[in-house]
């Protein structure tokens, strides 16, 4: 049996139309952890996260949720995973604690071993029990759709862009909350398109990027990489010659008299950069800074594969 809580093994999916949307993925989330999935729009993490649901079908690979395959067991597969979706769709004539009760109905769960009232406790509905879902607010609706997942009481559970629209208290319920699961030993795996979120959460994250893992690290590691800035230089004469120096992390012309450099903000400033460019002779005409962006992390990683 697979020692990681998902396995993804060359996992391809190309929709009805031709668009392909997830290249060859492997990936494994191991047990335990807060796991972030990470990518801009259209990267393919919904894609992902509906195969490992049931709700996609993968046009190849391998896949399997807490050793079971997704092909083989899907049943089982299915049954570790709880899964809070993207959109919030919900019967608007059920009360939040009906909802509970007939999830847990769909998993064959017997009445008394429902945890339905300590689900709605632990995120802050029991107040709201017996309310129509329609008259909840889009906070509580989400929280819902959490306890919901958590019927089963699933080994994993999967969020998929779970602040996006969300404001910043609830924001912080959630984590704590996600954080609370996972200190009692589920592991989570969650989407955003976020950074910070998941550098705030994630032992680990991978980031998905036209269909393929471009990075799979300890969150550590992975913002390490976001500390690089970058200058953009524009010096008074044609550049034959790129200038060197130990405090640039990169550089590229972009043209004649045009250079971009990267260096790590934790280790030395724009003065620096800036000295280090004239002492090669050239003469500063303008200068503009970038901030490093989730971009700058994905071109950092694939220059460094392509090197
Ligand atoms: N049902 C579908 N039919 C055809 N193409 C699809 C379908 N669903 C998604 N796609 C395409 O597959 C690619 C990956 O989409 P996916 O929704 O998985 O990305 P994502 O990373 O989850 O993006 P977002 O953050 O916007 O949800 C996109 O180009 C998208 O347009």
């Amino acid at each position: 049996m697979s020692d990681a809580a998902i396995r993804i093994e060359n996992l391809c999916k190309t929709y009805a139309g031709g668009k392909r949307a997830l290249n060859d993925v492997s990936l494994d989330i191991p047990r335990g952890q807060i796991f972030g999935l990470l990518g801009p729009n259209g990267a393919g993490k919904s894609t992902m996260i509906n195969i490992l649901a049931g709700l996609v079908m993968k046009t190849s690979g391998a896949v399997s949720i807490w050793g079971f395959d997704i092909d083989e067991r899907p049943r089982n597969a299915k049954r570790a995973i709880g899964i809070v979706p993207q959109e919030i769709l919900f019967d608007p004539f059920f009360t939040p604690r009906e909802a509970l009760e007939i999830q847990a109905g769909l998993y064959g769960i017997p009445p008394s071993e429902r945890r339905s009232d300590a689900l709605l406790a632990a995120m802050h509905l029991t107040d709201k029990a017996h309310a129509y879902s329609r008259t909840l607010s889009g906070g509580m609706k989400r929280r819902l759709l959490v306890a919901k997942a958590m019927v089963h009481s699933p080994p994993i559970l999967v969020l998929d862009e779970p602040t996006a629209g969300v404001d910043i208290e609830l924001r912080k319920q959630l984590w704590s909350y996600v954080k609370q699961l996972n200190a009692q030993g589920v592991t989570v795996v969650l989407t955003t398109h976020y950074l910070e979120e998941a550098e705030e959460l994630c032992d680990r994250i991978a980031i998905i990027n036209h269909g393929e893992v471009v990075a799979n690290e300890p969150t550590r590691t992975l913002i390490a990489r976001a500390q690089e800035k970058a200058v953009v230089v524009t010096v008074d004469r044609d550049i034959d010659k790129v200038p060197e120096a130990t405090c640039f992390d990169r550089i590229a012309q972009l043209d004649e008299r045009t250079i971009e450099i990267g260096y790590r903000k934790d280790k030395v400033n724009a003065g620096e950069v800036l000295a280090a460019v004239q002492r090669d002779g050239l003469g500063i005409v303008d200068v503009r800074t970038r901030d490093p962006d989730l971009e700058d992390v994905f071109l950092s990683l694939t220059s460094e594969a392509a090197a």
